[in-house]
C-alpha cells in the first residue's frame, strides 16, 4: 500500500523515516512524531506493514504519508516461514536504501518491531543518523538488536536504559497523538459532550474497556459475565471490543442492565479518554502513556503471553507509583472483577488521587523533544 507517497526528493524542510509498523503501539507514536514534524514544515514518511491494523489506523491520517514494506515478524529460528522472513527482510532493506538515496532522507527512526529493522539497518549502512524508540519499560527483540545499528535510542520508561548496555539511551518518553495530547484537563462540559457522542449519559460514571490496539478477547469476556453482578446505575460503559470481538460484545452488551457504547475500533480515543472516569485496559505502553498524558486512572490486566511478559513490568511501573492497580488475567472472575468495578466507581476521592499519580508519570512533549533530535530545533 502507498498513500501519499511521492517519494521525490524534499523540496522544502527535512525528510526523515519512521518505521513503525506491526500493531498501534508503534504506529500512533510514530505518527505522532509525524505530526510534530509536518507542523515544522518537515517530510516524514511513514514506513508501516502490511497488517489490517496498520491499514485501519493510517486511513484516518490523510495528510501524512505512508508506505507498506513487505518486512514480516521473525519467526522460530528453524521454522519454514523462516526462509519467507528473510527474504521480505532483504527486499525491505533495498527498497529503504533506494526510498533514502530518492527521497534525499537526513535521518532515519525506528519504533519497534521487525518492521523497523530493515530501515534502521539501511540508514546505518548509508552512515545517515539513526534513531530507535522503544516505549516499553522492558524493551521488544527487534529493538535490542536494531539498537546496534543506531546513533542513539530513545526511552519511554527509565527502566528501560539497562537493557541497552551498547548505545546511549535518553529518556524522553512516548510521544502522543496531538488530538489525544489536548484531551488533557477537559472541562465538565466536554465530559458531558464526549459521552454523549457515544450514546452514553453526560453525568455518570464511565469505564472505558480497552484491549489495545488488537482487542482482548479475555477482558471482553470476563467483563461480560462481571458486569452482571453490578448494579445498573452504578456505572455505564465504553467498550472498545476489538474489530474481531464486535459481534460477540454487542451480543454480550445487550444482555446487560447498564448502559453500554460498544466499538469495534475507536478513531477517536481522545473523545474516549475524556469521557471516562476509570479504564480497563491491558498494559501496552502506548496505551499507559495517553492514560497517563490525560491522568485516568487504570485496572490494568498485563497481556500474559506478550514477549518476556513485558506488559507486566509495565503495569508494575504505573501502579508502583499509585496510578492504579494490577489484576492477573487469571484473577478476572466475575465476582473479582464485579466487586473492584464498584468499588472504583464509588470512590471519587480515590480515582482521583489514583488520577493524579497517573498524570504525575505524563511527560510533555516527546514528539517535540524527539523532532529536535531527528532534525534540529
Ligand atoms: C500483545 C502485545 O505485545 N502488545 C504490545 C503492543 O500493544 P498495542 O499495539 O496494543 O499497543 P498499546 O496498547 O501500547 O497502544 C495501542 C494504541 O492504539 C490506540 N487505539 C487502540 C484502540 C482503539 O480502538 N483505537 C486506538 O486508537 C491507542 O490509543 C494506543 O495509541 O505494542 C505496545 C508498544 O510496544 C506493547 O507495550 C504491547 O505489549
Amino acid at each position: 500500500m502507498t498513500r501519499k507517497d511521492s517519494s521525490s526528493p524534499a523540496r522544502s524542510g527535512r525528510s526523515v523515516l519512521i518505521a513503525c509498523g506491526g500493531t498501534g503501539g508503534h504506529l500512533f507514536p510514530g505518527i505522532a512524531v509525524a505530526q510534530e514534524l509536518v507542523a515544522r514544515g518537515h517530510r516524514p514518511l511513514l514506513l508501516i506493514s502490511g497488517k489490517k491494523i496498520d491499514e485501519t489506523a493510517s486511513a484516518a491520517y490523510p495528510d501524512l504519508e505512508f508506505l507498506s514494506l513487505p518486512a514480516v515478524g521473525m519467526p522460530k529460528l528453524l521454522s519454514l516461514k523462516f526462509p519467507v522472513f528473510v527474504w521480505k527482510f532483504l527486499k525491505s532493506l533495498g527498497m529503504c536504501r533506494r526510498l533514502i538515496r530518492k527521497r534525499g532522507v537526513s535521518a532515519v527512526l525506528g519504533m519497534g518491531g521487525f518492521t523497523s529493522l530493515p530501515p534502521v539497518m539501511a540508514g546505518n549502512q548509508l552512515k545517515l543518523p539513526t534513531y530507535v524508540h522503544d516505549s516499553n519499560a522492558l524493551p521488544g527483540k527487534a529493538n535490542r538488536i536494531a539498537a546496534r545499528f543506531c546513533n542513539e535510542v530513545f526511552i519511554g520508561m527509565e527502566a528501560a536504559a539497562a537493557h541497552f548496555p551498547n548505545r546511549p539511551a535518553k529518556m524522553v518518553g512516548t510521544p502522543v497523538r496531538d488530538a489525544v495530547r489536548g484531551a488533557a484537563g477537559a472541562s465538565d462540559e466536554q465530559r458531558a459532550a464526549a459521552r454523549e457522542s457515544f450514546g452514553l449519559l453526560p453525568d455518570r460514571v464511565t469505564l472505558l474497556v480497552t484491549g489495545g490496539s488488537q482487542g482482548a478477547r479475555a477482558l471482553n469476556r470476563g467483563l461480560g459475565e462481571a458486569l452482571k453482578d453490578v448494579p445498573d446505575e452504578a456505572l455505564q460503559v465504553l467498550w472498545i471490543s476489538g474489530a474481531s470481538a464486535e459481534a460477540e460484545v454487542r451480543e454480550m452488551a445487550g444482555q446487560l442492565a447498564q448502559r453500554v457504547a460498544v466499538l469495534p475500533f475507536c478513531d477517536r480515543m481522545e473523545d474516549a479518554l475524556i469521557a471516562a472516569d476509570f479504564v480497563l485496559a491491558r498494559a501496552g505502553a502506548s496505551s499507559l502513556t495517553e492514560f497517563s498524558a490525560v491522568g485516568l486512572p487504570a485496572i490494568l490486566v498485563p497481556y500474559p503471553y506478550a514477549a518476556e511478559d513485558h506488559q507486566r513490568v509495565n503495569a508494575e511501573y504505573y501502579t508502583s507509583r499509585g496510578a492504579g492497580e494490577v489484576m492477573d488475567e487469571k484473577d478476572l472472575t466475575p465476582a473479582h472483577l464485579a466487586a473492584t468495578l464498584i468499588r472504583w466507581a464509588d470512590s471519587d476521592a480515590e480515582r482521583a488521587k489514583m488520577g493524579a499519580a497517573m498524570r504525575a508519570l505524563g511527560v510533555d512533549s516527546p514528539e517535540a523533544e524527539i523532532a529536535d533530535l531527528l532534525v534540529g530545533k
